[in-house]
């Protein structure tokens, strides 16, 4: 079944000219991947009176409705103004619900109302009033508020203020925002992670990238945990709260940027070379990232692994925002032709985005407001050398998010993305925390192991980005110390669970699939990684809707897992790929009753006389063996494998 691909001749023709743009790869993504459909860009933007419509909806559903005199006063653009004790405590009770959706923090417009907006605006009097109740509630709410922009009208007589609200958290606590930091090599990733992370400018000779020192150290340390991962701390306020250490060793003290911030971005390094995609496909997969930073050199453009990166954001419904870096040294006539080039991409038919260019405080409220909406992306200027522009960028990394629900409620799920064994600890797992709380000394089930089964284990100790706590939640990550497990026990791709579910394991699945590209056709017996949240394990196809695959056509497909049995729910994303082919689906029928028997078991045993074999023999072993996932596979390749390929997301808790 050929799938229509949308294309437009034009971005087309421009891309051809570039001689980069292969094929229509990014249309096909973003057709299969985009769900929103139909938006309208304007719709974005129309957040005016949002906050009313919620208040008054928030009001409805509240057990002691408030009268039908304290609604109307509610949605007056003059409620803050000078509200009487029951007022008040509806406001409170209203930004109280905004703050507990928001994940602790909100965004509030003073000045416009429902009822009375006609002339929106209040005079500066009434402003000051208001700004004096809000800071009021503020403080009975235990937060902080942070004026992000203001408006202007009727001849500067009126005017509308935009501020966030956000909560204390207690030093144990923060809100977490993972962003995937990804583009091709040389676009000035590590530099700007640097710039954010250390407050330093950069030199334009690598100087800035120097700061992170994390592989030199964790070379020396022979830990390979931290590659790719780096934190920018907001406290209340909207301050940056990073600060290097003052004896000179560079490293940051991320147990204190932890008890500074309220919101804490996580920067998850994605490595931009081509020989190291199934890392960033790992990464954007297994470590659940709530936004994709593109980053793009101006003078380079559009290059290299650049549309593979943006394609794969667009596949996994990832929202992206562009980082156009090096304006200092960019013609300004090439700068045009990078932002011109990349904005047509951005709006053509594969990839249906709003770019919008991020150039004032204002935009960046615009936009970090909206941008849930995978529709919407900023792009930002930057110079890591000069500063341009930064601080506009660290204005919109405040602003950002997550996507995550925390589902408190439900039983406990973390998905596992890395292991380690450390001295005087004992066994770790990162990882993220999909679902519900996972409290210190609590037991979970531990799975699937080699015979698909689940095993109860304990949590010895809980450390979030290095600094210990008791606790974490859906949404966050963290590392565990476990209680008498080893290391061998354990495998990427494991789980651990509440003890009230009932988790099966699963040799089969089907998908519905779409095939991004393959050279040739893809039939049943094709076998292929597939990556699925931090599941990655090769599979091979057992049976397809259709005869044949070919780039562009979908199918529902039944794969089996080829060595271990997983846990798998229905619509999760996956993305399959091997060498240039690339498929993406959602997981659609789970089959936990088949029998145990992994594929490879044949070849296992094939392999136990290879010294017999002949050399296609040996051959054919070899190629399983480097497109299977498996621990065993894992611990021989891992001597020779480069650091790069790691991606763990989580430090080891190596203090107790
Ligand atoms: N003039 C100028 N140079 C920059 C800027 N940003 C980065 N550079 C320089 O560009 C070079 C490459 O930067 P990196 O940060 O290593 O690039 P990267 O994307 O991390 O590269 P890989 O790690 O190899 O993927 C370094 O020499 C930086 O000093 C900038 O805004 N202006």
């Amino acid at each position: 079944m050929a799938h229509a691909l949308v294309t437009n001749s034009e971005d087309n023709d421009v891309l051809d000219n570039r001689g980069e743009y292969s094929s229509d790869y990014l249309s096909k993504m973003a057709t299969a991947s985009h769900t929103t459909e139909g938006d309208d860009a304007a719709s974005l933007f129309d957040t005016n009176n949002a906050a009313c419509d919620m208040l008054l909806e928030s009001q409805n559903v509240e057990k002691n409705e408030p009268s039908e005199e304290v609604r109307q006063y509610l949605s007056k653009k003059t409620a803050w103004v000078s509200p009487n004790e029951k007022q008040f405590d509806a406001l409170v009770g209203f930004v109280q619900k905004r703050l507990d959706e928001g994940h602790g923090e909100t965004i509030l417009e003073i000045g416009t109302g429902a009822v009375d907006c006609d002339c929106p605006g209040l005079l500066s009097d009434e402003m000051e009033a208001s700004v004096a109740t809000l800071t009021s509630m503020a403080s009975v709410l235990n937060s902080e508020i942070q004026l992000l922009r203001e408006k202007t009208l009727v001849n500067n007589t009126k005017f509308i203020k935009e501020f966030l609200i956000r909560r204390h958290i207690d030093e144990e606590d923060f809100m977490e925002v993972r962003i995937a930091v990804v583009g091709n090599v040389d676009a000035g990733k590590s530099t700007l992670l640097g710039v954010l992370t250390h407050g330093v400018l950069d030199d334009g000779r690598g100087m800035a990238r120097m700061k992170l020192f994390r592989h030199k150290h964790e070379m020396e340390t022979g830990r390979t945990s931290s590659v790719g991962n780096d934190i920018l701390g907001f406290d209340a306020k909207g301050n940056i709260v990073n600060k290097p250490d003052t004896h000179g060793t560079q490293a940051l003290d991320w147990t204190s940027i932890c008890q500074k911030s309220a919101k804490v971005v996580t920067f998850i390094d994605l490595a931009g070379h081509e020989k190291y995609l199934k890392t960033t496909v790992f990464g954007m997969t297994g470590h659940a990232p709530d936004f994709a930073m593109l980053m793009i050199g101006s003078n380079m453009g559009i290059v290299g692994m650049t549309k593979e990166h943006l394609g794969l954001a667009l596949a996994l419904n990832v929202p992206v925002f562009v980082i156009v870096t090096k304006i200092d040294m960019c013609p300004p006539n090439v700068l045009q032709e990078t932002l011109k080039l990349l904005q047509k991409i951005l709006r053509s038919p594969g990839c249906r985005k709003i770019p919008m260019l991020v150039q004032t405080n204002d935009d960046v409220v615009t936009c970090a407001t909206n941008f849930t909406s995978e529709r919407l992306c900023p792009i930002f200027q930057v110079s890591n050398v000069t500063g341009q522009n930064l601080d506009i960028l660290k204005t919109f990394l405040n602003l950002l998010s997550t996507r995550m629900e925390s589902y408190v409620d439900e039983p406990a799920e973390f998905q596992i993305d890395d292991l380690y064994s450390v001295p005087g600890v004992g066994t770790v797992v990162s990882g993220t925390t999909l679902k519900g709380v996972i409290k210190l000394n609590d037991t979970l089930l531990l799975g699937p192991d080699a015979l698909g089964q689940y095993k109860q284990v304990q949590i010895r100790s809980i450390h979030r980005k290095r600094m210990p706590v008791r606790q974490c939640q859906g949404g966050q990550t963290a590392s565990f110390a476990l209680k008498r497990i080893k290391k061998s026990e354990l495998r990427k791709g494991m789980v651990l669970l509440s003890t009230k579910l009932k988790p099966e394991a699963c040799w089969e699945f089907e998908a519905d699939v779409l095939v991004l590209h393959h050279p040739t056709t893809i039939s049943i017996k094709y076998q292929a990684m597939v990556h699925c949240g931090s599941i990655r394990q090769t599979a091979q196809i057992l049976s397809m809707s259709v005869e044949h695959m070919r780039t562009g056509d979908r199918a529902t497909v039944k794969f089996r897992f080829i060595k271990n049995a997983e846990y798998l729910r229905p619509n999760m994303k996956l993305v399959f790929r091997e060498g240039r082919t690339k498929a993406i689906g959602t997981i659609s029928k789970l089959y936990t009753q088949v029998a145990a028997q992994p594929m490879n078991s044949k070849i296992k045993s094939v392999k136990m006389q290879q010294s017999t074999t002949d050399g296609s023999q040996q051959q054919s072993i070899k190629r399983v063996d480097n497109s299977s996932d498996t621990s065993a596979v894992n611990k021989r390749s891992k001597q020779t494998k480069p650091r790069e390929e790691s991606t763990p997301q989580e430090e080891p808790a190596v203090q107790q």
